[in-house]
């Protein structure tokens, strides 16, 4: 006899696929389409190493607290480590490892000279004051000293820091050595030779990569609807390009929720997270959603622009997107992807569509080591041009083999990766 309780729906569990098990299944996914040695695919498995840091943080009331910072280095067979800071509550040592594992093929598909690296605190910014926030960054580059180096491991911004963060960290590091290491760190302001057009760099990418992929299907921009959740350094310039090149950006949001407009958002009237960290939600917009129904809106694209791990098992069958373009480092787990790819719902990847940061970080990098500085059009130039190849080296794999566009991304990057590997030898 079935009885009332058999036959009740079990309660499902809520997807915990962790950020390093996504980057394993993608690197495995790739790997499956290319003759390369088992022993290096099992060292790409793993990072290089992992330091961790106890910070101290003098607080303006006279408290001291003790943070924990991590720096991952996953691989620099190519080139010195590269790779963010964030600062931010969930940062642990297992997504520091997904992350520089993620910027080693942004690198390798960009076919930069650098490897993969990622570092954190686990702080929440919004809890830091202007004189908190410089103190904690002087400290943490003291801190990182012994495995960052312009020529070694030069870290640049993520979320939850900016320039003025870099500038500070720039001077903490070049204090130490005694003498300007401009190329320390990138992302700095122009005024300590950052380079121009890096703020808006990875949303220009996403951007000029997300109208690649619409020209690609055969759309039209003039009649493409996006929605964008984070409007910080990547979500808000991803949105602005867009707006100004023709597509109607119907939703933004930030971390307390969306606002909706079917007839289009005036994406620049909006206050950024750089602007005015929250401000996006008390926008006064026709609507207002949670974060979780603007990734379900029926939109033509849809650009992930916060945090990780948003696309799950839980919820890509109610996304109605018909095209996900991923602004975030991670927001789709390996189930998402899946279901993605049998719903045959495109989606370009993270490690090329927000791979513009990087490119204009090693642009920076570049001024700082010829003391020289670039123009805004030049930046802007250059980086179209990086893109472009990048993005005609990912369709080459992608039409060739039939695979999806991340799988295309990571063949195009593993490739170069393993031959460097090669190349430098010690594989049996
Ligand atoms: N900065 C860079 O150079 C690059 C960043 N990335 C990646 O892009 C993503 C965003 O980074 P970035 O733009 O720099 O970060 P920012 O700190 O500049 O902005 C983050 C944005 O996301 C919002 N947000 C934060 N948490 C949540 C949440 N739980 N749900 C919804 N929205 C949220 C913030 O809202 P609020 O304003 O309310 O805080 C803010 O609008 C990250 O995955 C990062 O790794 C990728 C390439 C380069
Ligand atoms: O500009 C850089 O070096 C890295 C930016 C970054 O952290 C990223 O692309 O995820």
């Amino acid at each position: 006899m079935v009885t009332a309780e058999s036959t009740s729906e079990p309660e499902r569990e809520p997807e915990a696929e962790s950020a390093v098990e996504t980057a394993r299944a993608q690197l495995e996914r790739a790997a499956a389409h290319l003759d390369v040695d088992d022993g290096i695919i099992e060292r790409l498995r793993h990072p290089d190493s992992v330091y961790q840091v106890a910070i101290p943080l003098k607080r303006d009331s006279g408290t001291t607290e003790i943070l924990t910072g991590y720096r991952a280095h996953h691989d620099d067979v190519r080139g010195p480590y590269k790779g963010g800071i964030r600062y931010h509550p969930d940062v642990s040592e297992e997504e520091c490892v997904a992350l520089s594992m993620w910027m080693t093929w942004k690198c390798g598909v960009m076919n930069l000279p650098f490897g993969g690296a990622k570092g954190g605190i686990v702080v929440d910014p919004k809890d830091l004051s202007e004189t908190e926030e410089e103190r904690l960054t002087r400290r943490l580059a003291e801190e990182l000293r012994p495995v960052i180096g312009p020529m070694k491991d030069i870290p640049a911004p993520d979320m939850g820091t900016n320039p003025q963060m870099m500038a500070w960290f720039m001077d903490a590091y070049s204090m130490q050595e005694g003498e300007t290491q401009p190329g320390i760190v990138t992302g700095k302001p122009p005024a300590v030779g950052g380079s121009e057009g890096r703020e808006e760099a990875p949303g220009r990418s996403v951007g000029i990569i997300a109208e690649k992929a619409i020209e690609h299907y055969g759309w039209d921009i003039t009649d493409t609807t996006v929605a964008v959740q984070g409007f910080g350094s990547v979500g808000a310039y991803a949105a602005r390009y867009l707006d100004d090149h023709g597509a109607s950006v119907v939703a933004v949001s930030d971390v307390d929720g969306a606002i909706y407009d079917p007839d289009g958002l005036d994406t620049n009237d909006v206050e950024d997270h750089d602007a005015r960290p929250g401000m996006v939600s008390g926008y006064d917009a026709p609507e207002q959603l949670t974060n979780a129904e603007l990734l379900e809106l029926d939109v033509d694209v849809l650009i992930p622009a916060a945090i990780g791990n948003v696309l799950t098992a839980d919820n890509a069958n109610d996304v109605q997107a018909d095209m996900i373009v991923e602004g975030a480092n991670g927001p789709t787990t390996s189930r998402a992807d899946s279901v993605f790819e049998q719903r045959e719902i495109p989606v370009v990847p993270d490690i090329l569509a927000n791979a513009g940061g990087v490119t204009v970080s090693y642009f920076e990098w570049l001024q700082n080591t010829n003391r020289r500085a670039w123009s805004l059009e030049r930046v802007h130039d250059e980086l179209e041009t990086e893109m472009l190849q990048a993005w005609n080296a990912v369709r080459t794999e992608y039409e060739a083999r039939d695979v999806t566009w991340r799988d295309a991304a990571y063949i195009v990057s593993l490739k170069r990766i393993a031959e460097a590997h090669d190349a430098r030898g010690l594989w049996p």
